[in-house]
């Protein structure tokens, strides 16, 4: 039990929150400022600490300049001043009073403007001033495009909020535990989330409750309503109150109405505050960008490091294999400096510890754009960007990752001569960017594809992931819809042989745009390449629709579309991620005849095979050079075409020959089989003929007696008998002779008859 001063002391507290409360919506009704106004610029007395209203004072608040002038609750006031939030920003200033009295706001302004405490505040005053407990279940969803986003947004919650009793928490996706999540997922007050973990609660939660929802939030509202989140986030619009009040902000705003009506604002305050600056980007931002070839990028960004070794840098790359492969070459390097890496394929806690530790650390941080939105991070010196980035958009929010609220960064952008276009549009008027360019300086130059080379050597994996690297490099580039700026077609084979070799790569990874011509035989394509290649320095590209609709299909969470298997050709691993990169242009039309052929580096790989173990027995597969498998008479096919001249009177010959030379051999077989017919036959007569006598033999013994009997038995023993006796021997010769005159002279009868 509670000692009866500690309960009384609670109601004393909640007393007070009552009246407060009273007292701010009577001071937020009619203090408000109306509607589509802006707040004046500041007064020279701004600054000074105000007296607080006296009761029954109502002051303005619309053009106030400090926190404390707010209709704010004082545990909101006593977090922000602990944390020396004291004068507000130009966003703030702008975006708070609408947003404190109920309105919706669509807020665009500079990086690094103080954009989240302009939404958070209203948030947590919001549910404080309709005294929601944590039995009211969710009141406010922030949505956010990325994880770390989601966790620096949390982290300004609990910041704010700090003396209040609401509950929060971070949902997203590449967090485990969505089983727990589940359970106490509708105890939370505010949820900060990623579309899609958040639609996943929608789906699989039960009871999930967003009924009472008082307000929502999409931080860079202009990426949240783009194709990519369309469809969780018009899910998402769909499952929650449609009474609410809505806050959209970004440092680049979406301005398509359609895009705003699928959230329904109701008569938002639009609030550009940085509309009419001389400048899109930080005033405190130095911008360069210098023209470098692609195969001296690496060199260039060394160079750099080495030239900055007390600079905390961020260097954007466009694809999570070249984030990975430089970071793990230049830390075998030691370029004498901390580095780090961060992408999307990393775990929610590891990128949150690398954001954490490259807070508080003089480092270089290789990411890709993962971190290029919305992430604040302490005192950035430079910005690098190796990589082209793919519109003015992730050039500002880049670069926006230094000169942060007031602080002073620069910014330095690598363009190839191919891409210059980019410059071109960063710098004309309308853009606003004021970005000047720097000259290489070829002294300053260190070059490192040799070290690189033996770092490969030393370990093949990374050798592999260079491979990698280089092949995501060319379809990030391929991959980009602003073909003004990305044209692989203006670079030359050469040109990629180089970078492959600066990256330390013993041999160019084969990039094929494309497979060649059906019906085409692979010398004849190997003749039009050379041609080509013959008749313009440039290389030209095929285009294969089907690979081309894959690429376009694909990837979810890396930050660039790899290409997936062609499903007609199952029995093939095409390894297209390492080896062979098909183009696509911008067309969908699958009947669009491939016309240009481009053949870089070294000869095609041949495809892995599989065994078909269907294939009826005693079939052979033959394949050919590239493993294709060929009819099976395409093989002998192949072999007669390499005899022009088919012989047919050799042919004619050769059968009259053959069927002279059966006959014969039919002649003789018969011949023998009469022969042995004949022998038989001559043998039966003989035998009967034996016969025959020795019955005549035996009647005249028995008319005559006695020698008569041995001699009978000497007939019917054989050859038993002229052994036995020298006497008998004689007498068996001679009637052996008989027989045999006898045998020769029926022989000779019988071939008379035959013949
Ligand atoms: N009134 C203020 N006084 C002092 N510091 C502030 C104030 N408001 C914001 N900041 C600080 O300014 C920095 C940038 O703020 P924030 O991250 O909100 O910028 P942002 O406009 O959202 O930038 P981005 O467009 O890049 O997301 C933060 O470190 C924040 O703490």
């Amino acid at each position: 039990m509670r000692p009866p001063q500690r309960r009384g002391a609670a109601k004393q507290t909640r007393l007070k929150e009552a009246d407060e409360i009273r007292f701010l919506d009577e001071w937020i009704e009619a203090g408000k400022p109306r509607p589509g106004t802006k707040p004046p610029p500041p007064s020279k007395s701004a600054g000074a600490r105000p007296a607080p209203p006296a009761a029954g004072e109502y002051p303005e608040y619309g053009a106030c300049t400090r926190f404390d002038e707010l209709p704010l609750s004082q545990k909101t006031k006593d977090a922000l001043r602990k944390e020396n939030f004291t004068e507000m920003s130009e966003i703030q200033r702008a975006a708070l009073p609408h947003a404190l009295c109920g309105r919706d706001v669509l807020g665009a302004a500079k990086t690094g403007s103080g954009k989240t405490l302009a939404f958070v505040i209203p948030v947590i005053e919001k549910l404080y001033r309709e005294r929601w407990g944590p039995e009211d279940g969710v009141g406010c969803i922030i949505l956010s495009p990325t994880s770390d986003l989601a966790g620096q947004i949390f982290s300004v919650i609990k910041i704010v909020g700090k003396y209040h009793s609401f509950k929060g928490g971070v949902i997203v996706g590449n967090r485990k535990g969505i089983e727990q999540e589940k359970e106490r997922v509708n105890s939370l007050n505010i949820l900060v989330c990623t579309p899609g973990r958040l639609l996943q609660h929608f789906d699989e939660t039960p009871n999930f409750d967003c009924s009472q929802l008082q307000m929502l939030v999409l931080d860079e509202a202009d990426q949240i309503l783009d194709h990519g989140f369309k469809r969780q986030v018009d899910a998402i619009i769909s499952q929650i109150p449609k009474v609410r009040q809505t806050l959209l902000f970004s440092a680049t705003q979406t301005k398509s109405v359609k895009d705003l009506a699928r959230v329904s604002l109701r008569d938002p305050e639009y609030i550009s505050v940085h509309e009419e600056a001389r400048t899109a980007t930080p005033d405190t931002l130095e911008q360069y960008a210098m023209i470098v070839p692609l195969e001296q990028k690496l060199n260039m960004l060394w160079s750099f490091i080495k030239r900055h070794l007390n600079s905390k840098t961020i260097v954007f790359l466009s694809s999570v294999k070249q984030v990975k492969f430089v970071f793990e070459i230049f830390k075998k390097l030691r370029p004498g400096i901390p580095l780090k890496c961060m992408h999307g394929r990393m775990a929610y806690v590891v990128q949150q510890a690398i954001v954490a530790d490259f807070n508080e650390s003089t480092s270089v941080l290789f990411s890709t754009d993962l971190t290029s939105r919305g992430l604040d991070i302490k005192n950035v010196d430079w910005v690098v960007q190796v990589d082209c980035p793919q519109d003015m958009d992730y050039y500002i929010h880049r670069v926006g990752r230094t000169a942060r609220y007031n602080k002073k960064g620069k910014a330095l952008m690598f363009l190839c001569p191919e891409e210059e276009a980019m410059l071109e549009k960063l710098k004309a008027a309308e853009s606003k960017i004021p970005i000047h360019i720097r000259k290489p300086k070829s002294e300053q130059l260190e070059q490192i594809s040799q070290n690189i080379a033996s770092v490969l050597v030393k370990f093949p994996n990374l050798q592999q992931l260079g491979k990698r690297a280089f092949v995501t490099y060319l379809k990030s580039v391929y991959l980009q819809k602003d073909k003004k700026v990305f044209d692989l077609s203006r670079f030359s084979a050469e040109q990629f042989a180089a970078y492959a070799a600066s990256l330390g790569l013993p041999v160019t990874p084969t990039i094929r745009f494309i497979s060649h011509k059906k019906n085409v035989s692979r010398k004849d394509a190997e003749d039009i390449d050379k041609k080509q290649m013959k008749s313009s320095s440039k290389p030209e590209v095929i285009i294969n629709p089907q690979v081309n609709s894959d690429l376009i299909k694909d990837d979810e969470d890396d930050d660039i579309l790899y290409p997936k298997k062609p499903t007609a050709d199952a029995n093939m691993d095409d390894g297209i991620d390492d080896d062979v990169l098909r183009a696509k242009e911008p067309t969908t039309d699958t009947n669009t005849k491939p016309d240009k052929v481009i053949q870089l580096g070294k000869p095609l790989k041949k495809k892995k095979l599989k065994i078909n173990v269907h294939r009826p027995m005693g079939t052979r597969v033959k394949y050919d050079d590239e493993g294709n498998t060929i009819p099976p008479l395409a093989s002998v096919a192949e072999e007669l075409a390499s005899e022009p001249v088919v012989h047919k009177d050799k042919i004619s010959q050769r059968y009259a020959e053959m069927l002279r030379e059966m006959r014969e051999h039919d002649k003789e077989d018969k011949l023998e089989h009469k022969k042995s017919l004949r022998e038989k036959k001559l043998q039966k007569k003989l035998k009967l003929k034996r016969k025959r006598q020795e019955e005549t033999e035996a009647e005249s013994e028995e008319d005559s007696g006695s020698e008569s009997d041995r001699g009978r038995d000497a007939a019917s023993k054989g050859k038993k008998r002229y052994l036995n006796s020298d006497d008998d021997e004689d007498n068996a010769v001679k009637d052996g002779d008989v027989l045999a005159q006898q045998e020769a002279l029926a022989l000779k009868l019988l071939s008379k008859m035959h013949s």
